[in-house]
């Protein structure tokens, strides 16, 4: 459903992604690997239009989206959760859950209240605190369920790991598997916590200084040319 073909990006003279292509496919979940100032975060944001593409192209459902704004790929169908999540802190969880509906109707936008409710019932427990009362953890989980409620067909999402405390990871894990097994949702993980990105993966993408050094289905994690490119 997502294609990226042949991505080139430049920040000023540095070029930061070289050539990245990858297929994300739906119901399945590709999770993308690398070190730290790698280039993940980058594609992202290529990917959801915040960043301009040098040369390159991103096809989603068979349409070019390459200079779609970030709206408009929105409407299209993508979500995208951003590293460090910005939620929206002086609103209300519930307010925040609003902002990823804004466009649906009443009756069916309470019927995906209640799935995400279920997904995550301790939003259910907070609707009414402040979003930047909550743990991290919790406000990872909200990043995730306002994405939701916009039912999107794909999903990005960059670290969600990333400094959460365990049992919440576990949570974040069901609820990624759970949308895996649903089976009509296509995701990209962006990932450093290696176990996590295996235990969910179909496929998966490592990056090394703006390229792509290795790819596979999740049986080949494992080998040695992927953990080269992970450890520190
Ligand atoms: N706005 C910017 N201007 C210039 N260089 C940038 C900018 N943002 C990122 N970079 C550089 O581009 C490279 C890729 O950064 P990016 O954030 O995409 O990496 P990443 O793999 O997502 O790492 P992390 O896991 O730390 O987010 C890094 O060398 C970084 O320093």
């Amino acid at each position: 459903m997502l294609q990226v073909n042949q991505l080139n990006q430049y920040y000023g003279a540095a070029h930061t992604l070289r050539g990245v292509s990858l297929d994300v496919q739906k119901g399945k979940c590709l999770s993308l690997l690398g070190r730290n100032g790698v280039g993940k975060t980058t594609l992202l944001k290529c990917l959801m239009g915040v960043l301009p593409v040098a040369k390159g192209n991103v096809m989603f459902e068979g349409h070019d989206i390459t200079r779609l704004k970030p709206h408009q790929r929105a409407r299209l169908g993508i979500a995208y959760v951003p590293q460090g999540r910005e939620i929206f802190a002086r609103l209300t969880v519930e307010e925040n859950m609003l902002m990823g509906m804004a466009t649906m109707s009443g009756r069916k936008a309470s019927s995906i209240k209640g799935e995400v409710y279920e997904l995550f019932p301790v939003l259910k427990e907070m609707l009414h605190r402040r979003g930047g009362d909550l743990s991290g953890g919790q406000q990872q989980q909200l990043a995730i369920a306002r994405a939701l409620l916009a039912e999107p067909k794909l999903i990005i999402l960059d670290e969600p790991t990333e400094g959460i405390q365990p049992s919440i990871i576990k949570d974040i894990g069901r609820v990624i598997s759970l949308l895996r097994q649903r089976g009509d949702i296509g995701i990209l993980l962006c990932e450093q916590y290696f176990d996590f990105a295996r235990e969910l993966a179909d496929t998966f993408v490592v990056m090394s200084r703006g390229e792509v050094v290795a790819a596979g289905t999740q049986d080949q994690m494992d080998g040695d040319d992927v953990k080269k490119h992970l450890a520190v």
